[in-house]
């Protein structure tokens, strides 16, 4: 079988080109879309992330900066920050960057930005719209992995949806997902026991598990889709993902690289959900 690569970097930079003339059409009404992302200590991915974040807001015309925060900030000095920018009219969308340092409660923080600008979809009321079919912003990561299928017409009607991983920010979200989309669902995580066996039926098999190269050709049934969530480094500091990406070719339908498969659609949905945010004005 020959196995096709799902090119997220392609697309993203499909949907951020027309995401120019969308964001010039509200310059020409006066509406600049803003968005501000605040970053707390010195994680060297996060950074990268945040860079990349700002760098293509830029270039489809999204007015954005970054807030840097040491890594000693109190929760409460965080949560200030995001009050103020709650109380900006320019800034649209709220991003705080994930992992936040150990001593900060994540949820607490997430709950105090106004829920109108959560261009993340990690706040507890847009999570609980989502859940009830009636979303205002979705998380990025999932959402992009949404769009990716179907820009490659890949149909999920009755199909069988492994998700490997159960984070708020990924797994529980996309397993959801694609259960819309009328999928069976199985979600599988670090205590599953028979986690091959269940892999070995899958239609679609989503990786998000965070170990380097874990599910390799023999997990994967013959034409399945295989989307590599994982970003992790091997022993030389190389970028790899969770799927074995050389050992499943021949085997799967579909697979997405890494680099250049989801991670790209993740920033894109955030740029797609930030200027939804203004259009909606
Ligand atoms: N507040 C959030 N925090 C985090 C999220 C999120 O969606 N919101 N997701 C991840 C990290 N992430 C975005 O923040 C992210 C990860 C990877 C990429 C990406 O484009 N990766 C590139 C490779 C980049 C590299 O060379 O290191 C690729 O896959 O091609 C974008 C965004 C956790 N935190």
């Amino acid at each position: 079988m020959e196995t096709q690569l799902l090119e997220g970097k392609k697309l993203a930079e499909k949907m951020q080109s027309e995401m120019k003339v969308r964001v010039n059409s509200l310059l020409e009404k006066g509406k600049i879309p803003g968005l501000t992302v605040l970053l707390v200590g010195e994680d060297k991915a996060s950074q990268v992330y945040v860079r990349n974040k700002e760098r293509q807001a830029t270039k489809v015309g999204i007015k954005s900066e970054i807030i840097r925060l040491p890594e000693t900030i109190s929760e409460a000095a965080l949560i200030e920050q995001v009050e103020q920018l709650n109380e900006d009219a320019s800034v649209h969308g709220i991003l705080v960057q994930l992992p936040l340092p150990k001593h900060i409660n994540e949820q607490e923080v997430l709950r105090k930005i106004d829920y109108s600008k959560d261009v993340d979809g990690f706040h507890p009321m847009n999570m609980g719209n989502f859940l009830l079919g009636n979303a205002s912003a979705l998380p990025c990561t999932p959402y992009g992995i949404m769009e990716l299928l179907k820009a490659y017409d890949i149909s999920l009607e009755g199909k069988n949806a492994l998700v490997i991983g159960r984070s708020n920010i990924v797994g529980k979200p996309m397993a959801l997902m694609l259960m819309e989309k009328n999928a069976t669902i199985t979600i599988a995580h670090s205590k599953t026991k028979n986690l091959k066996e269940l892999a070995q039926q899958a239609d679609v098999l989503v990786a998000a598990i965070g170990r380097g190269h874990m599910i390799t050709g023999e997990f994967i049934k013959p034409g399945a889709v295989v989307i590599d969530v994982g970003m992790n480094r091997d022993e030389a500091g190389k970028l790899i993902g969770d799927v074995d990406t050389a050992s499943v070719m021949g085997i799967a339908s579909y697979v997405t690289p890494v680099p250049g498969g989801v991670g790209p659609m993740t920033i894109t949905m955030l740029l797609d959900q930030t200027i939804k945010k203004v259009e909606a004005e």
